[in-house]
Formats: C-alpha cells, sequence, structure tokens
C-alpha cells in the first residue's frame, strides 16, 4: 500500500524539526505536525528565552561593578515590559525561523495536532494520514505538586507571559528550573524563597558544586529553605501563603513550582499503534530510538532520557541519517556537558566525585578562588574548578565548575574528557593567561582521594 509519506513526524520542537529537516535532505517525503509553536519548548518556553533573562539579571550586578572601574554610572530601575518585548521578539523571530526551514526543505507542514489512529495512520487535525514511518517527538510539560491549591501556582511556561517582575517569589524545587529563576528573579530586583525536599540544591550533581551553589545563593540572600517538602497553596488577601509540611509558612506575591516535566504522551493514542511507555509516560526505546514498534520512532524529552536540547537535536540527526541518509550511527548519552545557568553559573562534564568514588580510586584536584574582575569590583563571588582523576588510568573522569563563564569553558573541557584525556594532557596544556579557564591546565595539587563524607553521602 502506498503512503502518504515516507515520514511523518509528530511534533515541531528541537528534535522533530532537526529529524524531519534531514530527512527531507536525504530525498524523503517528510511531513510535521505541530500543535502549539514551531521550535518547541526550547525557543518558546525554554532555553532561549530563559537565557535572555538571565542575560538581563546579570547586568543589575555589572552596573554596580562598573563603577569600581571607574565608570560614573547610576543604577536605576529595571523596566520588565522592555525586556518581555525584546525577549518575546527574539523568540517569534526564531520560531518562525523554525518553520521556514522546514518548508525550505520540501517537507510539509501541519500547524494542528496528530495522534495514532493506527500503526500507520495518524489524525492530524481533520486529516486522516498514512506514513510508512513515524517519529513521536512531542516533547514533555511542566508538571505540578499534588497538593491542595495547587492551580494557584505558576509553572515554567508562565513566566513567560508575566507581565510584572513579581516583589516576592517562592520557587519550589532545586532542579535546573528553580535555581535558574531564583538567580534570574534575585537579579531582577526580586525577593526570593527557594523551597526544596533535599539538604542543597541540584540532586544529582557534584556535591562540591552543590554546597557552593548553597553558599553563593545564601551569600546574596536568597532565602533558602533546604528539607521542605510543600504540603498546600492558599491565598490570603493578595499574597499567597506556601505551606510546608513542617508546618512553616512562606509569604509571597507568586509562586512557581519548578517541580519536573513530564513526557506528552496523553491522548496520543499509543495504545492504538502498539507503543509501550513506562510508568511515568516515557516513550521506551531501544539504542535506535525505536520503539516497541519497529516502524515507529521516538526521540527527544519524550523518551525522558537526557532531557537537554543538543541531545534532542541529536538523536533526531542520527535517526534522520541512519533511517534515509545510508549512514546509520547512534548518539552517546556518557559523557554529555551540561550547564546551569544560575548566578554564578555551573557547568559539568563526566562523573562526579561520587559516581566515581564509586567505581574505584580517584583523586581529587580543586581549587577555590574570588575572580580577577571581582578582585576590583570587590563583589563577594568565588570560582570553583574540580578534576576527578581515575588513579589508575590517570584519565580525567569529571569535571565541574561553579563561576562566571563555566558553560563556556566547560565545552572545550568535554572534548578532552569525551577524548579519555589524563590529568597529564591537562598539565600539558599551556594556560590562556591571565583568564579563569587556565586553573583547569594549573591543578597542581592534590586535594583528598575521591570519596565524599558520611554525612554528605547519606543525604545524596
Ligand atoms: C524553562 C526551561 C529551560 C530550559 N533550558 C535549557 C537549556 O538552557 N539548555 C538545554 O539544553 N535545555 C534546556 N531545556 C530543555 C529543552 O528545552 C528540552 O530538552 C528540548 O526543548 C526538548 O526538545 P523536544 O523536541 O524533545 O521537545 P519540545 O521542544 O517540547 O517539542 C515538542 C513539540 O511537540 C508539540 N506537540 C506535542 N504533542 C503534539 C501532538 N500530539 N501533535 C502535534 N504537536 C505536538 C509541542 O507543542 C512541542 O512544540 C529547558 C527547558 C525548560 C522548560
Ligand atoms: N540549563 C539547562 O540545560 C536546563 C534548564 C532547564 C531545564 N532543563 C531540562 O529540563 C528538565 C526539567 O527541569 P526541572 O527543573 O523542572 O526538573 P528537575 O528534574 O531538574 O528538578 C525537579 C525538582 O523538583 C523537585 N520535586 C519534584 N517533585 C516534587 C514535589 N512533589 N515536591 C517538591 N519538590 C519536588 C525535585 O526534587 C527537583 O529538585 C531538567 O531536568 C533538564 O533536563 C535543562
Amino acid at each position: 500500500m502506498p503512503y502518504d509519506y515516507d515520514l511523518f513526524v509528530i511534533g515541531g520542537g528541537s528534535a522533530g524539526v532537526r529529524c524531519a529537516r534531514i530527512a527531507a535532505g536525504h530525498g524523503a517525503r517528510v511531513a510535521v505536525a505541530e500543535e502549539r509553536f514551531w521550535g518547541g519548548t526550547c525557543v518558546n518556553v525554554g532555553c532561549v528565552p530563559k537565557k535572555i533573562m538571565v542575560n538581563a539579571a546579570e547586568y543589575g550586578a555589572w552596573i554596580e561593578d562598573a563603577a569600581a572601574f571607574g565608570w560614573d554610572v547610576r543604577k536605576g530601575p529595571h523596566h520588565w515590559e522592555k525586556l518581555a518585548a525584546a525577549r518575546d521578539a527574539e523568540v517569534q523571530r526564531l520560531s518562525a525561523l523554525y518553520r521556514s526551514l522546514l518548508e525550505n526543505a520540501g517537507c510539509t507542514v501541519f500547524e494542528c495536532r496528530a495522534a495514532f489512529l493506527d500503526p500507520h495512520t495518524l489524525q492530524v487535525g481533520e486529516s486522516r494520514v498514512t506514513a510508512e514511518r513515524i517519529v513521536i517527538a512531542t516533547g514533555g510539560r511542566p508538571t505540578r505538586p499534588d497538593i491542595p491549591g495547587a492551580e494557584l501556582g505558576l509553572i515554567s511556561d508562565d513566566v513567560f507571559t508575566m507581565h510584572a517582575r513579581p516583589r516576592r517569589i517562592a520557587i519550589v524545587g532545586s532542579g535546573y528550573i528553580a535555581v535558574e529563576f531564583a538567580g534570574i528573579y534575585h537579579g531582577l530586583g526580586a525577593e526570593v524563597d527557594l523551597v526544596y525536599r533535599a539538604d542543597l540544591p541540584l540532586r544529582g550533581f557534584d556535591h562540591d558544586l552543590r554546597a557552593a551553589l548553597r553558599d553563593a545563593y545564601d551569600a546574596q540572600g536568597i532565602r533558602l529553605h533546604p528539607g521542605q517538602q510543600p504540603a498546600a497553596l492558599e491565598r490570603r488577601g493578595r499574597a499567597l501563603v506556601l505551606r510546608t509540611r513542617r508546618g512553616d509558612e512562606i509569604e509571597a506575591d507568586c509562586v512557581l513550582f519548578a517541580t519536573g516535566r513530564a513526557p506528552n504522551t496523553r491522548g496520543l493514542g499509543l495504545e492504538a499503534a502498539g507503543v509501550a511507555c513506562t510508568e511515568e509516560g516515557a516513550v521506551i526505546v531501544d539504542e535506535d530510538h525505536a520503539t516497541t514498534r519497529p516502524h515507529i520512532f521516538a526521540i527527544g524529552d519524550v523518551t525522558d532520557k537526557l532531557n537537554l536540547t543538543p541531545m534532542a537535536t541529536a538523536a533526531g540527526h542520527a535517526l534522520a541519517d541512519t533511517l534515509f541518509g545510508n549512514a546509520p550511527r547512534r548518539v552517546s548519552y556518557r559523557n554529555v556537558p551540561t550547564a546551569v545557568f544560575s548566578a554564578p553559573p555551573i557547568a559539568t562534564v563526566g562523573m562526579t566525585e561520587a559516581d566515581a568514588a564509586a567505581q574505584g580510586p580517584c583523586d581529587i584536584y580543586l581549587t577555590r578562588f574570588a575572580p580577577m574582575r571581582h578582585t576590583i569590583s570587590r563583589r563577594p563571588r568565588r570560582t570553583l574548578m574540580k578534576l576527578v582523576v581515575c588513579q589508575r588510568s590517570r584519565k580525567v573522569l569529571g569535571a565541574h565548575m561553579l563561576g562566571e563563564d563555566a558553560p563556556e569553558i566547560m565545552q572545550g573541557i568535554g572534548i578532552a574528557v569525551g577524548m579519555g584525556a589524563t590529568k597529564e594532557d591537562f598539565d600539558r596544556t599551556i594556560g590562556i593567561h591571565p583568564t579563569a579557564a587556565e586553573e583547569f591546565v594549573t591543578l597542581r595539587t592534590r586535594v583528598r582521594e575521591a570519596g565524599l563524607p558520611e554525612k554528605a553521602r547519606a543525604a545524596e
């Protein structure tokens, strides 16, 4: 039976757009359906608008720093609506670009929802469409905790439609989104409460980074509430009150739930297609992104593996090359560099100290220092850099940094760690002076053998 398309992609986000346009470039007849916004989460309610807000928040402190360098500048008020307009214009430009990339590649675009009717047939808006192969790239959505009054709180999507900066905001969670928005709102002048379950923010990251971020946020005046779980949210007059299970009350103008995301598989007709999901709703895939139906594939956040834009695009590209480019390949999920755009930012690649120590003896090289800019500005900022080195092979198993430019620096370190560079390879590299980055190649003092103190291990 001839199909309408060789490939149908459900979802026009990072993963779907890359897969569709590369497949079309290989000569396949491709269609894509997007129900909400071209470019998906990253472009519209994720990385891009978030990073613009991170940049905006940084300027506030830079204006103050400038005075120490001789500039006669005065910090005036921040105009939220100006920032919002600039941010939204850039988002619209990029979203339109994503759509035109698809059209220029020869893809058919549908601006509506798609769902399976059977393994090869989709309901696409008002039409029925068939395809030989189908890719599920529907991403994820923010979740709220199951507590009374949860609907009074915001989710990350809502941040990008706020009309004004809140005076006080309480943020629940301490993952990527929570700590990034804590830094943004604080930088823009709001009072911030960060409410989280663990002892330290950013579960899963290296222990020293987590402790350094706690210290940095504490020093800046972000009010930290570790070991606290939300119990209820209620309106009291014009304020919201977040009650915790311990019985504490935190009052704010708005409450942001940054408590994780769930894969978008509800109502997709996956049962009709014979595609299996985990209990949490993530599509189950093998190393080639094939689902339990060999002609149906899933890529990006909907598989809930490593929910980062570059992973979504890499998976989409590899799948298109494999299916239509006569160039089968797999994407590695190991040694993926990642950054958290907190204030200061964090970046990391490879193993944490705890993970590495569990595999065998390792050495820790670590330095903390005041960045050169701040010896002049007197802003109390500290940088932390750390290498985890295998004692046997001398390979650098993990590199971790908290400090200005950490994400820019870690991209290059990621190449070295991915190639299996040893500590001696790092040491042989000549530094670029004067930079913070050069510390990664001049770390000479082994501070200890890897392994977390008992108390820290218990809290992991
Ligand atoms: C606030 C925030 C900040 C982030 N910051 C970063 C960052 O700095 N760096 C980074 O690497 N990652 C970041 N991420 C994660 C990153 O945005 C995601 O990993 C990435 O966007 C996933 O791409 P995707 O294509 O899998 O899904 P998405 O981009 O979510 O795309 C899925 C698309 O499918 C559409 N869709 C869903 N169901 C259907 C249907 N049935 N029919 C038609 N269309 C459908 C949706 O509307 C959506 O557009 C951030 C995420 C958030 C929320
Ligand atoms: N810079 C980046 O690359 C970047 C930025 C933002 C988001 N992302 C991606 O998006 C994903 C989602 O981000 P996120 O921050 O929402 O999720 P997350 O999984 O990183 O963090 C969720 C947080 O919510 C807490 N939590 C979960 N349920 C809770 C409950 N019922 N009560 C209280 N706390 C609860 C968790 O303990 C954790 O601190 C990230 O994991 C990441 O993959 C990446």
